[in-house]
Formats: C-alpha cells, structure tokens, sequence
C-alpha cells in the first residue's frame, strides 16, 4: 500500500502553488478515504470536461527533471531504473537544496509501523505462503522475485561509486553505500529498501511522454483507482522531442532535418561511403550560431507570451469524464487491471473485480500426471490441439461476428458494431526463436495460460475444448482423427468437422470432469478479518490476500452452480 498523510496535504498543495499549477481546491477537497491513505473529493456538483488539475510539464519530477539528469543520461539510464535512482539521490542526497524535496519528502515507502511496502514477490515466505496456489502464484508465476529489479539495483550502487570517485558525489546513506563489514546483509537491506521505492514509485508514476517517460505528478497520484466507473482522464502531449521535451519544432528537430539533407545531398553526389555525423553539441551550436540573429526576436516575443499563458502542449491535465456529485470521492483509473495485476503493481485488490479469473492450468496438470489413460490426448493438446482448436475458434467468431455486423446493417436499426478493443489475451503471438526449449517452454505457458474460469463462472473455451476431450471415450478419440501416427500423435491428421464438437459448453460428461476437477481444487481458505500474526506477515498482506482469494473462491462457486 502506498498511500499519503493528511498531515502532507498542505505541503503538496504549496508546491503545487509555487510551481503555478492550477488545482480546482474551491471544488476538490483532498482527504482521508476509505479505501486508505488519502482521495480526492467534489466540494460541489462539477460538470463533465472541466480541468481539476493542471500543471506545466516542469513541474512534475520525472528523471529528466531531476537534479542528477546529465549523469543519468551519460550513463544511459532510463525509464523506471532512472526515476528510482533520482528519486533516491533527490530525496537523500540533495534534500532541502532540491526543487522537488517539498513535493518528493511525502512520497512514503513506510507504513505506519515502519514496515517497507513490497511487492509480494519480495513479501517474506509466510506471507506468499498466503497467496500459494491462487492465479497469483500459478498463471503469473508472480511470487518469484524479478531479476531485473535486482539487477537495477546493484547498476546503481556502482553508479553511486563512481560519481562518488570521479566527483565526490555524496552517495545515498541508507539506499546506496553498502558497508563492506557485514557486507550480505547490508545488500540485502539496502535492496529491499530500493525495491520498496521502486514500487511504490510505479505505484504512482504516470507515463508523461517521450522525453520524461514515467514520472511523479502531485495531485494526480492522489486518486485513487475505480475498476468500472472512473470519472477521470490524464491528458498529456506524449509525442515530443526525446532529448529535449520541446513539443514542436526544436534544435533537435532542426539538426536532423539538416542531417538528412546533408546526406540526401551526399548520396546524389557520390556513389562511396557517406560518412555518417550524429547530433551532437557542437552541431546544435554551430546551427544555433548560424540561425541567431534571425531566431532571436521570435524567441523574445515567445518567451514573453510564455510568461502570460501556459502552453498546452507544455502542460499535464486531470479532466473529468463523468458529471461529479458533491460529496463523493473522484476516481482515476490505473487500468482494466484483475487482482493480481493490481496487487502486484498498485499493492491492494478489489473485492469482486470484474477483471478477475481463476486459472486451472495446474489442476489440468495434476489430472495428466495422475491418470495414464490421458497421456496422448494431453500430448496432443499441448503440441498440436491446443493451436489448432485456438486458431479455428478465432476464426468462427470473426465469422459470427462478421455475419452479425451485415445482419444488423441491413436491418439498419444499429450503427455500426462494438468497438470494444480485444485485449489479445485470447490469441497467443507465435514468435521465431532459435531456442527449442524456451519455444517448447513457451508452447506449455500458452496452451496452460488458456485453462481459466472468468469472473461470472464461465469456463473458457480451452478449458471446455480439454475437459470434453478428456472424456471422449477411446472409439471416439480415434475417429478424432483421419490419420492417426502412432506413437508420434503430433502428427496425425485431425478431422476437421469434429472440432466444433470441442467448442461445445454443455457437455455433460465434461461438466462432471470439470465440477471434480473444481472440487479438488486446493486454493487457500479464505482468511479470517482477524490477522494471524506470523512473522513478517503485515496487516495490508493479510487484506490483499484475503480479498484476492475471497474473489477466486466466489468465482469457483459461481462455476460449480453452473455445472450442477
Ligand atoms: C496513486 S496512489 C492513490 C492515493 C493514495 N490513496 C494515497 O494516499 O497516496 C495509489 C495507492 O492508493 C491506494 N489505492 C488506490 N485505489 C485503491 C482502491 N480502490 N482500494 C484500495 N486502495 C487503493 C493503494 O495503496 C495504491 O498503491
């Protein structure tokens, strides 16, 4: 959980001020919410399409903004491993000498009893123990700890090392300066404190644009998140200069173009090796040299417009989507996110979401190594079936749907079809690899991936295609196919005309398979409101898990009436 004190509000709002942003607070009040920390509220009716918030790109601490910009860029640092490391230097380092430290000093890592807030893939063993065996764990494998975030860490204490060796660049007591003496568990400390701010920096972090990339904007990152119905939109320009954030033309811009004619002009010229110039300073400055006395009334003009109004390009807005009633809490939304994806990245879940499934990819597992009598028809599934069976039901919707669309246009009492964007989760992309067995690896995620109930209780079409196949009696199963090689299975010819016999959803005997496979299924019991106090196990820990396991539990007993 990362959340804010109500005792930091005043100080972000100062900043807010002092940086000349815009925050409605005759109409937002910014208190304590139910759901923990700190949300947003109407003090009055406010009407769809009004701007609550707006605040000019320089304001918000991105690492492009920050004080240590150059290094990080010199480095080729960037994206979330930057935000980290300015952050750190920032708020430790610099501290009262930086712009930001008023706005960054009440971005809190720490709960309330002092424990770090971490994903639940750094969550001490008891507490993932609480989340064993949920989709959690089993479809997203998302209780192993990344590498990559151990990696950024130790990029950054050598960082640390070097600047502090080259120039004397403090290095960050307490995040970045391990002491040799007793040197694991300071690594371990000190990582875990990195990790901490990490999440709760992407907890936060919104993505701004080309040049800033991820970054923290105060105000924004106080609303908190609605799964169906959010009543914001965050508006920023994203395509800018990468090197500079100029949303139109700029030095960068202009070195380019003259590059490309440059070589344009060279090509036409000579049949050899063009030689290839980069961007660099001095061709910025011998440009800027040669622009100069034509450029420089423009630029005093511009600057002088800047100075009376905000260029929207320049700027970051909160504008409603939703008419607002007075009284109720304003709501962003950080995605169309199930449980687990917001438990690992925002640090809370959301009883009854409605992006929520439960996986049944080791259930189907447990069956195949238990029963010897399925081994071929598993083999083939997850080599040839499950790719056939995915690409031929694709196709049947897109049929049904196209048929759909040219019914309803010719009875022309609907305009045009759902634009509802398919999230892709259903078609796997094929990619080349040289590597067999992470292509084999890969094959094995996907077809398991597949096996899942959604959150009405509906098992998915893989999961109805491999339970009805499962039950195919042996004289069915070897009319499945018209040629069928043995022992090599993969290579048999299937029968075309029965896979719509897979796609069907009533089949009774699938439906016995599936309401034991259901029954056996082992998810952790709903824990009790009252926490059970072991070890390293927090009371946030305790919440998530419960309402991330209350949810897969509801959704399980959703499908066994179904099935019954
Ligand atoms: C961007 S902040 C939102 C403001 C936050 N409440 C605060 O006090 O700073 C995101 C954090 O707010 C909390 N949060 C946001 N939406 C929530 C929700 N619907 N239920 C529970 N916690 C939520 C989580 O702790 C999350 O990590």
């Amino acid at each position: 959980m990362s959340v804010t004190s109500k005792d930091d509000v005043d100080g972000i709002l100062k900043f807010v001020a002092d940086c000349d942003g815009k925050f409605e607070d005759s109409k937002c009040d910014i208190k304590e919410s139910d759901l923990g920390g700190l949300g947003v509220f109407a003090k009055t009716d406010i009407a769809k399409d009004e701007a609550i918030l707006t605040l000019n790109k320089s304001s918000i601490f991105s690492a492009s903004n920050s004080s240590i910009s150059n290094l990080l860029c010199e480095n080729d640092i960037d994206g979330m491993l930057a935000l980290n490391i300015a952050f750190i230097y920032e708020t430790t380092v610099f501290k009262d000498t930086s712009h930001w430290y008023p706005f960054l000093r009440t971005v809190r890592f720490r709960d309330d009893q002092g424990h770090l807030n971490l994903p639940p893939s750094f969550w001490h063993a008891n507490g993932k123990q609480l989340l064993k065996g949920t989709s959690f764990d089993t479809l997203f494998d998302a209780l192993t700890p990344e590498e990559e975030i151990i990696q950024g860490f130790k990029i950054a204490v050598d960082l640390a090392r070097k600047w502090n060796g080259e120039f004397r660049l403090e290095i960050p007591k307490g995040f970045l300066d391990i002491d040799e003496k007793n040197y694991d568990e300071n690594f371990n400390l000190a990582l875990e404190k990195f990790i901490s701010v990490a999440y709760t920096l992407s907890s936060r972090g919104f993505e701004i644009d080309a040049y800033h990339e991820t970054a923290l904007v105060p105000v924004a990152d106080l609303f908190n998140h609605h799964v169906s119905r959010p009543d914001l939109k965050f508006v920023s320009l994203y395509d800018v200069c990468d090197k500079c954030g100029e949303p139109g033309m700029c030095k960068h811009l202009i070195a380019e173009g003259y590059l490309e004619a440059q070589q344009r002009e060279q090509c036409k010229s000579t049949t050899g090796n063009a030689a290839t110039r980069v961007i660099d300073d001095d061709l910025i400055s011998r440009l800027e040299n040669g622009l100069g006395g034509e450029r420089s009334d423009n630029d005093t003009d511009t600057e002088e417009e800047d100075n009376l109004t905000q260029n929207p390009d320049e700027c970051v807005d909160i504008v409603l989507k939703n008419d607002v009633r007075q009284g109720q809490e304003i709501f962003n939304s950080y995605g169309e996110l199930s449980n687990v994806f917001l438990l690992a990245r925002y640090g809370f879940a959301i009883p009854g979401n409605q992006y929520d499934i439960v996986h049944l990819g080791p259930d189907f597992i447990k069956i195949s190594k238990k029963e010897d009598r399925h081994q071929e028809k598993f083999k083939w599934w997850s080599q040839v079936g499950h790719g056939l069976f995915s690409a031929w039901y694709a196709q049947m919707r897109q049929e049904d749907e196209e048929d759909e669309e040219s019914e309803i246009q010719s009875d022309g009492s609907r305009q045009g079809v759902n634009g509802e964007m398919q999230d892709g989760s259903g078609e796997e992309e094929e990619e080349e690899d040289e590597d067999e067995d992470e292509d084999e690896d890969d094959g094995l995620k996907s077809w398991l991936s597949q096996l899942y109930i959604d959150v009405n209780g509906e098992p998915s079409p893989s999961t109805w295609a491999l339970a009805s196949l499962l039950t195919l009696t042996p004289a069915q199963w070897e009319s499945f196919f018209s040629q069928k090689a043995t022992p090599h299975i993969s290579d048999s010819i299937v029968n075309e005309e029965k896979l719509p016999f897979l796609a069907k959803t009533g089949n009774l005997h699938a439906k016995k398979l599936l309401s034991k496979l259901l029954k056996d299924k082992q998810l952790p019991v709903p824990i009790g409101e009252h926490p059970i106090g072991a070890k390293g196990v927090t009371d946030a820990m305790h919440q998530s898990a419960r309402i991330l396991i209350q949810s897969e539990h509801d959704i399980l007993n959703k499908c066994l009436k179904r099935l019954s």
